[in-house]
């Protein structure tokens, strides 16, 4: 039985003593022993969250990570500063990033190689856009997706991941995939993973839904077979989140 998995993706919200206070109105109401919290956050608001959860259940994520070791990278963070600063988790491929930061499945690739070799969890994001979805391509482009993130990379590191099923017409815009829609493309996505790793790895890896998820639409998500957990965006932002993390209770 996998274990669902609850990630907020701050984005460039937040400054560290907002950030701070977020975590600190967050702290009662987060609880969920069946579930992994965690708080995806700029890099800058890492020491100041990582202050308020220490001792909590809740798991510290960074929302993206270089993929070189060390050197003349100005502005870049690598994934041993992460791994001191006790980061566990780190988003990469998110739309964003491919979009504004013209990062390609290439670069996503190297990124997860290298977040594996330093024994992070990744969540590794994908999705369809909406050009694409009317064409009928949903899946075929995010097998790509799926296929070049994961070149070499072992059946036993594959597992670590946490793959984040985003459409991108779906991402802030309050516009959620139907139950069915996100239903039917996690399956996909775990029938992918069974091509590439089998039927075992299949069933452990994690897949969660992100894309407007609020505590009105979670609980039908999450009753979904093949969907594991969300990344949510704005309503990681809110006391809203806790709701989500109880989502049984709603
Ligand atoms: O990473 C999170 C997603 O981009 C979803 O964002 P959203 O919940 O604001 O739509």
């Amino acid at each position: 039985m996998r274990r669902k998995i609850i990630a907020g993706n701050w984005k460039m919200n937040m400054t560290p003593t907002e950030a701070k206070a977020l975590a600190t109105t967050l702290a009662p109401l987060v609880k969920n022993p069946e579930v992994d919290v965690v708080y995806c956050v700029p890099f800058i608001d890492i020491f100041p969250v990582k202050e308020v959860i220490a001792g909590t259940a809740v798991h510290l994520g960074a929302e993206n990570v270089y993929f070189e070791e060390k050197g003349a990278f100005t502005g870049e963070t690598s994934p041993a500063m992460l791994k001191d600063a006790g980061v566990e988790y780190v988003i990469i491929g998110h739309s964003e990033r491919r979009e504004y930061f013209h990062e390609t499945d290439e670069i996503i690739n190297k990124k997860l190689l290298k977040l594996l070799e330093h024994q992070f969890k990744p969540i590794l994001c994908c999705g369809e856009s909406l050009a694409q979805r009317e064409a009928g391509v949903t899946m075929d482009f995010i097998r790509m997706q799926l296929k070049l993130a994961f070149q070499g990379v072992s059946a036993s590191d594959a597992a670590k991941v946490t793959i984040a099923y985003e459409p991108i017409w779906a991402i802030g815009t309050g516009k959620t995939a139907t139950v069915a829609q996100a239903e039917e493309v996690c399956r996909g996505i775990r029938e992918t993973v069974k091509e590439l790793y089998g039927e075992a790895i299949a069933e452990e890896i994690r897949i969660q839904y992100g894309g407007s998820m609020n505590e009105k639409n979670c609980k039908e998500l999450l009753a979904e077979p093949d969907i594991d957990g969300g990344l949510i965006g704005g309503a990681s932002l809110k006391p809203e989140f806790g709701h989500i993390v109880n989502y049984k209770a709603l």
